[in-house]
């Protein structure tokens, strides 16, 4: 049993209170059943009574029965409904565990293990929870009381139960060890599989440019069949330990038969005792046996419970933040103090000593080459991840005693990508704001001139976009997360260079609405064209994670330094002020 399942999620203390509860009570129908039954044949067969004499009895002996199954039956309906209860509730807790570790540590993971954990992982533990734990508590109430009465009835009979028994979990352990590193071998095998599955359906096209798609099958063939193989020897040492059980235990039931044999015959045991015993033997051994095969159904759901917990326990990049909403968000500037981070696991920091300024209104271009940090810059003025030294503030409030969830609500952020929901257009604008009304919401989409082409759909807003937006163009993507935008009316926005994957004349279109949107807002752009830079009021040149040059753009093109090191990277730096031809030439920083 994981003591953190039983510690931290109430259902698994009110099943295992159940569970006891039934343990108990079969334990002591057990025994009733085998007195009446051996009763009843005592008296019919040694005592010639006739049947119509042990009547009562026989109800008797049907009522346990009817009780017998009845309490199995709750037991087991209980404890699949309790499962269930403590499934979801982990389910939302990784959910939200997931929501609150932000995007740099979700795709830190490997997303087809993180979607197995969370789909296959969570299923998996229906069988553990509802099946093998019950099964615990069953095997160490009902054995102990059935030992105990067999003590008071025939010693010898109970110090054979009380000898046969510690082989049974002997065994066990010693088969468990090697079953519980057989399921490991297949846990990893299957997140593997998933992983291959998703890198296929996500790179599709990057693998068939490649004509790499056939070697990504042998791939998924070799993961598949690493899996089978997997599988296959769980269930080997699945039936070993089925079959050294069902040994033992019949072993040991021969033992306690010929004891008793051995003394009924010559009349040292009375009839009702020896029968009483048979009865009960069997019954002691079950749960032994039940506990081993439900042992193996229950392994894969411990070692998901294990995973779960690694990701309910992984170290947060972005701690909860505070309480304080400072009033006028847009009045307030957001200033970086010595700013510094680095990733869990890297040796190099990926910001640091980054101080500036973003007054409020101000439209700042974050320029630098691949892997300066900008997009880890981005994360932190987010609040997606804390800085590990420096400090960011809004105004005189730093991030730590922020409620970053609040100030999420008065930012905006527009990526390269947006993500499109499986949903109608109306949805996916309705996310923004979701009392939207339909007039704003035709409002927002004009503005991002995205109406024409929404008003063109089969159903118009109504109409249902595929997940990742499929049916509709780069452009129509990006007009959809602009109207958003608009509808959200953030004072803050955040961008990824939103154009960078448009042809010029789109770009040039969504330009238009862009700079419309941020009027009168304060904005931080990621920015990998110089004629995005130009758009803004400042840039800030990174490398190495450092700010190296702050200032105009048209200052920084004339100085000496990073910025226009980028920009001749692309294109012989021109003549000073023959801009036009600069434009052309440094399409890309
Ligand atoms: N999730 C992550 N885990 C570990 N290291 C990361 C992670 N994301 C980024 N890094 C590292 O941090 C550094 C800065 O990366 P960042 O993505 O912020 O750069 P960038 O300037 O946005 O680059 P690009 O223009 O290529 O997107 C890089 O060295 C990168 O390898």
């Amino acid at each position: 049993m994981n003591p953190r399942l039983l510690k931290e999620v109430k259902s698994v203390q009110t099943l295992l209170g159940l569970v006891i509860l039934q343990g108990v009570l079969s334990g002591i129908l057990i025994i009733a059943q085998a007195s009446v039954l051996a009763l009843i044949v005592s008296r019919v067969f040694i005592g010639h009574q006739t049947l119509a004499s042990v009547q009562h009895l026989l109800w008797v002996l049907l009522a346990i029965i009817v009780a017998r199954a009845v309490l199995t039956w709750l037991g087991e309906t209980g404890s699949l409904a309790l499962a269930t209860r403590v499934q979801s509730s982990l389910r939302m807790r990784l959910t939200q565990r997931l929501l609150n570790a932000g995007p740099l540590y979700v795709h830190a993971q490997k997303t087809g293990e993180l979607v197995n954990t969370l789909i296959q992982g969570i299923e998996d533990l229906e069988p553990y929870l509802a099946r093998y734990v019950p099964q615990i508590a069953i095997t160490a109430l009902v054995p102990t009381i059935i030992l105990v009465e067999a003590f008071s009835r025939d010693w010898i009979t109970g110090l054979i139960l009380l000898i046969t028994v510690p082989l049974i979990p002997f065994f066990m352990i010693l088969i468990g060890r090697q079953a519980e590193s057989s399921t490991k071998r297949q846990w990893e095998t299957l997140s593997r599989l998933s992983a291959h599955f998703l890198d296929v359906l996500q790179g599709l096209t990057t693998l068939k440019l490649l004509g790499q798609s056939a070697g990504q099958a042998r791939g998924i063939e070799r993961a598949s069949d690493e899996f089978r193989r997997a599988t296959m020897a769980s269930l080997r040492i699945a039936f070993v330990s089925a079959l050294v059980l069902e040994l033992l235990a019949s072993l040991s039931m021969a033992m306690v038969a010929v004891a008793i044999g051995l003394r009924v015959i010559p009349g040292r045991m009375p009839f009702e005792t020896a029968f009483f015993l048979l009865v009960l033997v069997p019954d002691f051994y079950l749960p032994w046996r039940m506990l081993g095969t439900r042992f193996h159904d229950g392994l894969n759901g411990m070692e998901a419970a294990k995973r779960i917990f690694e990701i309910l326990d992984a170290p947060e990049l972005a701690k909860a933040g505070g309480t304080m909403r400072p009033a006028a968000v847009d009045a307030q500037p957001i200033v970086l103090n010595r700013v510094g981070f680095q990733y869990p696991g890297r040796s190099e920091p990926a910001l640091q000593g980054v101080s500036a300024v973003v007054k409020p209104g101000e439209r700042v271009a974050v320029v630098g080459p691949s892997g300066a940090g900008k997009s880890t810059l981005l994360a932190l003025l987010m609040g997606f991840a804390v800085p590990t030294s420096g400090t960011i503030a809004l105004g005189d409030t730093p991030f730590t005693s922020l409620d970053l969830a609040w100030w999420r609500q008065h930012v905006m952020y527009l990526t390269q990508n947006p993500y499109i929901f499986a949903g109608t257009v109306a949805d996916n604008l309705r996310m923004a704001r979701w009392d939207a009304t339909d007039a704003e919401i035709r409002r927002a989409a004009e503005r991002a001139g995205a109406w024409e082409y929404i008003a063109a759909l089969p159903q118009g807003w109504q109409t249902v976009l595929g997940e990742g937006g499929t049916g509709l163009s780069g452009g129509q993507k990006q007009r959809l997360a602009l109207a958003r935008a608009y509808l959200k009316d953030a004072p803050v926005i955040f961008m990824d260079e939103p154009t960078a994957n448009l042809d010029p004349e789109t770009e040039a279109e969504l330009w238009g609405h862009l700079e419309a949107l941020l009027t009168g807002r304060t904005a931080v752009v990621v920015a990998h064209r110089l004629s995005t830079a130009r758009r803004m009021d400042v840039v800030w040149a990174m490398n190495h994670g450092q700010l190296e040059q702050v200032g105009a753009p048209r200052e920084l093109e004339r100085v000496p330094g990073l910025y226009r090191e980028l920009i001749q990277a692309y294109a012989p730096l021109p003549e000073e002020g023959h801009y036009a031809s600069l434009h052309r030439a440094a399409e890309t920083l």
